[in-house]
């Protein structure tokens, strides 16, 4: 986070819960000094995602209403979050209406980060055939990892959300791993030979 600077962060959300987690980090990005931008198009009229948007509107994060060029992201943008798609309704392949920000997200050198699996791929069998999908630098998983996210070549894996109940976690055998002190976040993996700079993440 220390290469996003002054320049603004790209949230692209999607329509389902994966992009409600995208209106949440937005809120908290700001919230930590950063500049969060949102494009999310396609809403859901739900009282929920309906609050999460005036949260984010009473805090001044700016909502685009066009998906920006490819040109404007490279210069405007240091970051993305990818929170188009995740998990649980999501049904490859991505329909039309949501390739062009599948794509500016795979084409763009701008590190996207992606909340629970990378839009497109699928919960068990992970990233579409012939390893066309999007390769997120970050991956953030929620809850556990998910079958799919064993295809993951970016650099840094995280889990979030330590809120599982033990019972749970046993019953379904997740084996997740410890949480530091009272971190929320815990790095499971990272594809980095430095090791100054993995403490520092
Ligand atoms: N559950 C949990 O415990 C927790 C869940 N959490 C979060 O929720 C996320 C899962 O949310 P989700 O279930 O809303 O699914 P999501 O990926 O947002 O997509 C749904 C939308 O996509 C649409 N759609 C479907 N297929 C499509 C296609 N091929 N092409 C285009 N569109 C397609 C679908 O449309 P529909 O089928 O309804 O018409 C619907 O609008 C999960 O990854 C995590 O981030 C966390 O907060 C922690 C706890």
């Amino acid at each position: 986070m220390e290469k996003v600077g002054n320049k603004s962060i790209l949230v692209i959300c999607g329509p389902g819960n994966n992009g409600g987690d995208g209106l949440v980090c937005a809120r908290h990005l700001k919230v930590l000094g950063y500049k969060p931008v949102i494009y999310y198009p396609v809403r859901t009229e739900k009282q929920l995602y309906n609050s999460l948007t005036t949260q984010c509107t009473n805090m001044a994060v700016p909502f685009l209403q066009m998906l920006p060029e490819l040109s404007t992201v490279e210069c405007t943008f240091a970051l993305i979050v990818d929170a188009v798609f995740g998990f649980s309704s999501f049904k490859p392949p991505v329909t039309e209406a949501f390739v062009a920000r599948i794509d500016l997200m795979k084409k763009a050198t701008v590190p996207v980060v992606s909340i629970d699996l990378p839009s497109g791929w699928h919960v068990d069998n992970g990233e579409p055939e012939e390893r066309s999908g999007l390769l997120p630098e970050m991956l953030i998983s929620l809850m556990c990892p998910k079958r799919g996210a064993l295809d993951f070549r970016g650099i840094y894996h995280y889990l979030g959300g330590r809120f599982v109940p033990a019972a749970l976690e046993e019953k379904f055998e997740m084996n997740l791993p410890e949480y530091p002190g009272t971190d929320c976040c815990v790095l499971i993996s990272c594809d980095c030979e430095d090791e100054e700079h993995q403490k520092e993440h």
